[in-house]
């Protein structure tokens, strides 16, 4: 018997670490762990959701990106409440999306959540007006006690001020831009003052300079409400514009670009950005494609371990060490 084997205990207490679920932190505003969800229809399965991991800390603004089908609109549906996991965790601003009731999903979709959606018409009521759209949300959480229809009023003000769309007050949507009425559908969203305001695709029926004018709006109610936003877009710009951009691959998350500003010693600022893999608990990694492409990897790789990282290389690619008595620095994976 292979002496380097773990034992029995070792695995055990590994399948245990690996089973328990992962701590949250008051920062965490939301944490999907081993997200599945699986559609019958006609007979056929299909998982949109393959184990997806995903943490936003409070106060993130990140864009979630990822090919046709991959799952991005399935998550942003369990997120908001609209749609139930198969399996797995799930939980945002403190709910368990798994196990509310039906009174508390109501809630979680009217407090903790605000949405914004690709169709414009989707997002507001055309009869009312720009200043009724957003005192709707409040009306529907109600409150009735003194001062309710003041405090409406003051976020009412407080919102056509942030988002720029005071002069919008008195009109109907049919009498706005497309980028016009994705503003006040922000402002509906934020309404509530919720937890976290997702959006599907919110610039994806506007022109590059309208979208640009969209964002800005997402990054305000961020920046100066300090809402965590969620934008699923296949907008460059808006993907290339957020601090943190997770693609999801396949219904899992699979890299993360995480950009930050750094300052030279002459003042100057950049933006410097690094691609991430993510790596489950299983010890899964998803290696992008380009990569997978560019190298002519497929179906198995060779793995090393050094001393402080992992090489992988294709599979019929020349052994470095071979030959080499001192084994290159390579040292064999510890069990
Ligand atoms: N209600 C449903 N019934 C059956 N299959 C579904 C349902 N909703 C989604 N799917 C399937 O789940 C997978 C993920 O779909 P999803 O809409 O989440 O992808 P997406 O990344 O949002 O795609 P897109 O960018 O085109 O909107 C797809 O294969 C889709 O066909």
């Amino acid at each position: 018997m292979n002496s380097e084997a773990p034992t029995y205990e070792e695995l055990r207490n590994a399948a245990l670490a690996a089973a328990a679920p992962r701590t949250r932190s008051e920062g965490t505003a939301i944490a999907c762990d081993r997200l599945v969800r699986i559609f019958t229809s006609a007979g056929v399965e299909v998982q949109a959701l393959q184990g997806l991991e995903l943490t936003v800390a409070r106060g993130d603004l990140v864009a979630l990106v990822g090919a046709s089908g991959s799952g991005k609109s399935t998550l942003l549906n369990i997120l908001a409440g609209l749609d139930v996991p198969t399996a797995g965790t799930a939980s945002v601003g403190g709910y368990d999306l798994l196990e509310m009731s039906a009174r508390d999903r109501l809630r979680y979709r009217r407090e903790t959540v605000g949405f914004v959606w690709q169709q414009t018409a989707k997002n507001l009521m055309p009869f009312l007006t720009v200043a009724q759209n957003i005192a709707l949300p409040m009306q529907l959480k109600g409150g009735r006690r003194g001062g309710a229809a003041a405090r409406r009023a003051g976020r009412v003000g407080e919102l056509l001020e942030a988002l720029e769309i005071g002069a919008l007050a008195d009109r109907r949507p049919g009498e706005l831009s497309g980028g016009q009425q994705q503003r006040v559908a922000i402002a509906v969203g934020m309404a509530n003052e919720p937890a976290v305001l997702l959006a599907d695709e919110p610039t994806g029926e506007l022109d590059s300079e309208t979208g640009a004018a969209v964002f800005e709006a997402f990054r305000t109610v961020n920046r100066e409400l300090g809402a965590t936003v969620v934008i699923v877009t296949h907008d460059p710009m808006v993907a290339g514009e957020v601090r943190r951009t997770v693609a999801i691959r396949d219904g899992r998350t699979s890299s993360e670009v995480l950009r930050r500003t750094v300052t030279d010693e002459h003042g100057t600022e950049s933006v410097s950005e690094r691609e991430y893999v993510m790596l489950d608990r299983t010890g899964r990694v998803q290696l992008p494609q380009k990569f997978l492409e560019a190298l002519g990897m497929e179906h198995r790789v060779a793995v090393d371990r050094a001393s402080d990282h992992i090489e992988v290389r294709r599979d019929d690619a020349e052994d470095p060490y071979e030959g080499d008595g001192a084994g290159g620095g390579a040292e064999p994976a510890a069990p």
